[in-house]
């Protein structure tokens, strides 16, 4: 496998409220190899924009390592996270609560050439020309406000406003699900021209594995805070080791009606992260539930380990060997 950009170990963050401690992410250890783009799928509340938000710090994790290019970025000094920053972004679901309705784009894109001090005036002013070719806007648009734009071309200034500085690796949190079918595409097919073009990493948030399938190399499922399957995004598709994956297979339209599939339907809802299950946290929800699946929580797992695996019947219901980080 590629050189990981990032390597998440063991990352917990638990948030203290009135009503008890929730756990957004327990244990979640995984790599996001250099020059892929990572899908983080799951529920509502599983975990992905706390994850997504943790990996650039704006979150602070209660626990555990976030590797970036072999430096350990979650006790860094706030002076040396803020050089690291430029280097990692994250563009929103809603570019409209993102974008200041007050700035002219040109601004907005420039924001953060502004902020780390890159380049003169005039320099900033032809990056931003080319960054809303590069994104498929015009270099005139730069003088208009963002409620001029459709959802669409409001999504392409926010991805030209991460790119101005450059990064190795961005954040796109849901960043299409707001849109069309048809503007989706296009926006997922932009992603796709730039992470080839500029060597981009990215780990991309999405509820569903549809659109997970066809942009990502490699997808990570949460449940509930915890990681339940990570791999090749065509394994993980053509065969999930996972009960829980399968079932959010189960979920995409299938354009053939007639398509054999083999259905894991989910049943129940989402336990509360306030007092998720003991053992393994899908076992509320899960049709291959035996006794022990109540017992010991299964391990956290690490690219390279050989430990059994997370669903500790994945090997006797699939035929699996290992477990659900495919290697
Ligand atoms: N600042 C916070 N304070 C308390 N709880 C929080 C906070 N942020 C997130 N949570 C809780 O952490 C859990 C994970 O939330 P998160 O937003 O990361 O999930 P998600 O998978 O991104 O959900 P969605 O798909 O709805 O955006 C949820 O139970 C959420 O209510």
């Amino acid at each position: 496998m590629t050189e990981a950009l990032l390597q998440i170990r063991n990352l917990t963050k638990r948030f203290a409220t009135g009503a008890g401690t929730v756990h957004a992410l327990e244990d979640v250890s995984f790599d996001i190899p250099r020059g892929s783009i990572t899908g983080l799928v799951g529920e509502s509340g599983s975990g992905k924009t706390t994850l997504g938000r943790a990996l650039l710090r704006l979150v602070e994790p209660t626990s555990g390592q976030i590797r970036f290019d072999g430096t350990d970025i979650v006790d860094l000094p706030a002076d040396q996270m803020r050089d690291m920053r430029r280097r990692m972004q994250i563009i929103f679901q809603d570019p409209m609560s993102s974008l200041n309705p007050r700035l002219k784009v040109g601004d907005l894109i420039a924001e953060g050439l502004h902020a780390f001090g890159i380049g003169t005036r005039t320099e900033r002013r032809d990056r931003v020309a080319v960054l809303l070719e590069e994104v498929g806007l015009s270099a005139d648009h730069m003088s208009r406000y963002p409620h001029a734009f459709s959802g669409g071309q409001r999504q392409r200034i926010g991805i030209a406003r991460a790119l101005a500085v450059e990064p190795d690796f961005i954040v796109a949190d849901e960043s299409v699900s707001a849109l069309d079918v048809s503007i989706q595409a296009q926006v997922l097919n932009l992603l796709l021209d730039l992470r080839a073009k500029r060597n981009l990493t990215m780990l991309f948030i999405a509820h569903d594995l549809s659109v997970v399938n066809y942009l990502c190399d490699q997808v990570a499922v949460l449940y509930l805070g915890r990681l339940m399957e990570v791999g090749p995004a065509r394994q993980v598709d053509q065969a999930p080791a996972h009960p829980y994956t399968r079932a959010l297979n189960s979920a995409i339209p299938q354009p053939d009606p007639r398509a054999v599939r083999n259905r894991t339907l989910l049943q129940g809802d989402i336990p509360s992260p306030l007092a998720p299950p003991t053992g393994c946290v899908f076992r509320t929800r899960c049709p291959h539930v035996i006794t022990a699946c109540g017992q010991d929580r299964p391990g956290p797992r690490r690219v390279g380990d050989d430990h059994d695996s997370y669903c500790i019947r994945t090997e006797e219901l699939y035929g699996h060997q290992g477990g659900h980080i495919h290697s």
